[in-house]
């Protein structure tokens, strides 16, 4: 039996996520580590746990082989493998100018730098450990296991930063920075980032595509022409400087576009959507034979891209949210009978709505698109807040946009990027509240608050920024490292790179099995809904 024969099979995958392909079609689906197949992804209620304790983990591996982590480690390693230009060129790689200590020129009238000067680099067999929980069982809070023991299996990554040697002559570089996708804060600062890190390196070239994957085909769209001058103060604002887009062309046209630009390096910034443009561009470009790298940086402020501590932009979107939901709340408590309702992003990720509860303290009922509720019946949201209305006088509701839409009437129609448009659940909720308590001749005054855009438009907060720097930062070490198809994240609190493919399997999702959601259900005190 094929112990980990394909990245779908075997991977161990954070409980309480559908497997999912980006545009959301089913391949396996795997629960605490226990896999399903199609057909049992469909039991209900969704995540019943005590199905999944039922089932059994990974059939696949043979846990009988007494070797079976080594293999499983193995087969990790591949997985996780970068790709780099020396796969496809016969390349050497040249000393770095990069430099920690001296931020000049390497060679200084004539005398290069002394040896001892040159420390602070990442050695590319360096890792980082991806999971650091031991789980004793699989019934412990937010366990994932490969095999039914939840036995510790290291699972290695590779560590980003600045290599000793490089793969590009900086000076005949010409870089290319991308945005594609919904805005997110700290867009701006991953930009001005790359221009800084590059121009250290002594890359003169470095433009902007316009309008995300747009720019590479729409003639009107001319590159901007990017500097430290330029990028200076860019991080001070919101939105991106070189603008976003969704839906775009063809791959075949962009690695047209590129090679015509003669782009060396290009950064794309974007989300799941953008990540699978990206990782196609790249297979493009090998095909092509072209050297070039590619380098993606996660931006969604959904937070939704697997692996990863968070991604930037998603703690001020938390932020801002915040003030939503306290306005929400003031508005409730100020009202005879005052219900206060807010409406958040999360296209099918609920951790905007999670986190942004969890940190106000104020939301008595938050509904995220990972649990299933009803509206109506002894168990239902209405119900819980009549009880709500009885005891405290008022109450907040903060719902997830991707929740409950099961409630509403599907539509079909998708975004230019083939993204599902999703159905109102806010406008639905603030109906149905409103026709419930006419129903039953209690008076409620609903306070309904949208800010979906206001949290995304602002610039980062001090923590994103930091976050944005150094991913920005990373992301020129790993072209210049010759690395291409990857992209960088926050894995534990530790900076890596990951292959592209890695990390866009499905959207990541909320764990309603993990620590957090149960923190979240005990700040709120809300009940199950079903
Ligand atoms: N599977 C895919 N292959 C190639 N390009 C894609 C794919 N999915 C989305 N894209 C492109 O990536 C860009 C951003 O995608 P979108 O889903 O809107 O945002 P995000 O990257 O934030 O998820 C769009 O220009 C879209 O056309
Ligand atoms: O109105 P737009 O620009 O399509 O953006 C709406 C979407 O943007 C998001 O905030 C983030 O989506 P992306 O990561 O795909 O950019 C979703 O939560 C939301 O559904
Ligand atoms: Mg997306």
């Amino acid at each position: 039996m094929a112990l980990v024969s394909s990245p779908n099979v075997t991977r161990t995958i954070n409980p309480g996520q559908p497997n999912l392909h980006p545009k959301g079609k089913t391949s396996l689906f795997s629960l605490n580590g226990l896999k399903f197949s199609k057909s049992q992804r469909n039991t209900k209620p969704r995540f019943s746990t005590s199905v999944i304790r039922a089932a059994v983990a990974n059939p696949d591996i043979d846990f009988s082989d007494p070797n079976w982590i080594h293999r499983y480690q193995e087969d990790f390693g591949r997985r996780f493998n970068l790709p780099h230009l020396r796969d496809v060129f016969d390349i050497k790689p040249i000393p770095t100018p990069f430099n920690l200590k001296n931020r000049g020129p390497q060679v200084v009238d004539g005398a290069s730098m002394p040896e001892e000067r040159k420390n602070g680099y990442v050695n590319e067999d360096d890792r980082a450990l991806l999971k650091v929980i031991k789980y004793s069982s699989p019934t412990s809070a937010g366990a994932e296991c490969i095999d039914p023991n939840c036995s510790w299996v290291e699972q290695w990554v590779h560590r980003a930063g600045p290599r000793k040697q490089i793969y590009f002559q900086p000076e005949n570089v010409k870089a290319g920075i991308v945005t594609c996708g919904g805005l997110c804060p700290g867009l701006n600062d991953v930009i001005r980032q790359i221009v800084f890190t590059l121009e250290i390196y002594g890359v003169q070239n470095i433009v902007g595509i316009p309008f995300g994957y747009r720019g590479f085909f729409d003639n009107g769209l001319p590159e901007i022409p990017l500097s430290r001058e330029v990028v200076q103060n860019i991080n001070l604002a919101g939105g991106s400087l070189l603008g976003v887009s969704r839906g775009g062309a063809s791959v075949s046209d962009i690695v047209d576009s590129i090679q015509a630009r003669g782009i060396d390096m290009l950064f794309i910034l974007g989300g799941n959507g953008t990540h699978a443009g990206a990782n196609a561009i790249h297979n493009e470009c090998h095909k092509r034979k072209l050297k070039v790298s590619v380098v993606c940086v996660p931006k969604t402020i959904d937070n939704d891209i697997l692996l990863m501590d968070k991604t930037f932009g998603f703690d001020t979107a938390v932020e801002e949210a915040q003030r939503a939901i306290n306005s929400a709340y003031i508005e409730a408590r100020s009202a005879y009978h005052g219900i206060g309702l807010v409406k958040l992003m999360g296209r099918s990720s609920g951790f905007i709505a999670m986190h942004a509860s969890l940190s106000s303290g104020q939301i008595d009922i938050c509904l995220i698109p990972e649990v299933r509720f009803s509206l109506e019946g002894p168990y239902g949201v209405l119900r819980h807040l009549e009880h709500l209305i009885q005891t405290k006088g008022s109450a907040v509701v903060c719902v997830a946009e991707g929740a409950g839409q099961d409630l509403l009437e599907k539509s079909n129609a998708t975004d230019a990027s083939g993204n599902a448009i999703l159905g109102d659940i806010g406008v639905h909720i603030q109906q149905q509240i409103k026709r419930h308590f006419k129903g039953i001749d209690v008076p409620a005054d609903v306070k309904y608050i949208d800010p979906t855009y206001m949290i995304r438009a602002c610039r980062a907060n001090a923590s994103d920024a930091i976050l944005c720097t150094v991913l920005g930062q990373n992301a020129v070490h790993g072209a210049f490292a010759g690395y291409s198809g990857i992209t960088v994240g926050i894995c534990n609190t530790h900076y890596v790179y990951l292959p592209i493919p890695e990390v866009i399997t499905s959207p990541r999702f909320v764990d309603p099995n993990s620590r957090m959601w149960h923190r979240c259900l005990t700040s709120t005190g809300q009940p199950d809904f079903l």
